[in-house]
């Protein structure tokens, strides 16, 4: 069964989202575009929230957030109990976020880093997998309330 993806962001996020759109449903990824649908300026947490709902509820198998410098995105993201949202800036970040910390939604600084460096850091993620062990017990522990 094909990844379920689901993506969304701000105006800031819009152009990266729409070329990340394109490339991962012709990879042949499951993807639900939450939004923007332009880059007109909008407030983040009306697309981030949904989309995180849609995670916890089963929906999704992972997110992708994006936004000018990411941390409005992770910062909706992570209000969300069953959510670990992981601001990444290099494939390195995006890696440790998937084996270390069982990331489930990677934020994206759109206005910081190159569309081939965000195409990198979505693959990585997408194709990474938590490494458990002396990690489970710590990413048990995040979550609180
Ligand atoms: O939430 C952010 C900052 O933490 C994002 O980077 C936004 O994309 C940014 O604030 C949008 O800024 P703008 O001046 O309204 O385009």
């Amino acid at each position: 069964m094909a990844k379920r993806i689901a993506i969304g962001g701000d105006h800031a996020g819009f152009e990266y989202k729409e070329m990340l759109v394109e490339k991962l449903k012709k990879q042949g990824y499951e993807v639900k575009d939450f939004g923007p649908f332009s880059d007109a300026s909008v407030d983040y947490p009306d697309y981030v929230h949904p989309l995180c709902t849609a995670i916890e509820k089963g929906e999704f198998d992972q997110g992708i957030v994006i936004c000018g410098s990411g941390n409005g995105v992770a910062m909706t993201a992570n209000k969300h109990q069953g959510i670990r949202a992981a601001l990444c800036w290099n494939t390195a970040l995006a890696s440790l976020a998937r084996r270390h910390n069982n990331a489930n939604v990677i934020a994206i600084p759109a206005r910081f880093v190159n569309f081939q460096d965000t195409e990198n850091m979505v693959e990585t993620f997408l194709t990474t997998d938590f490494e458990g062990g002396r990690h489970k017990n710590r990413v048990n522990k995040i979550a609180c309330g």
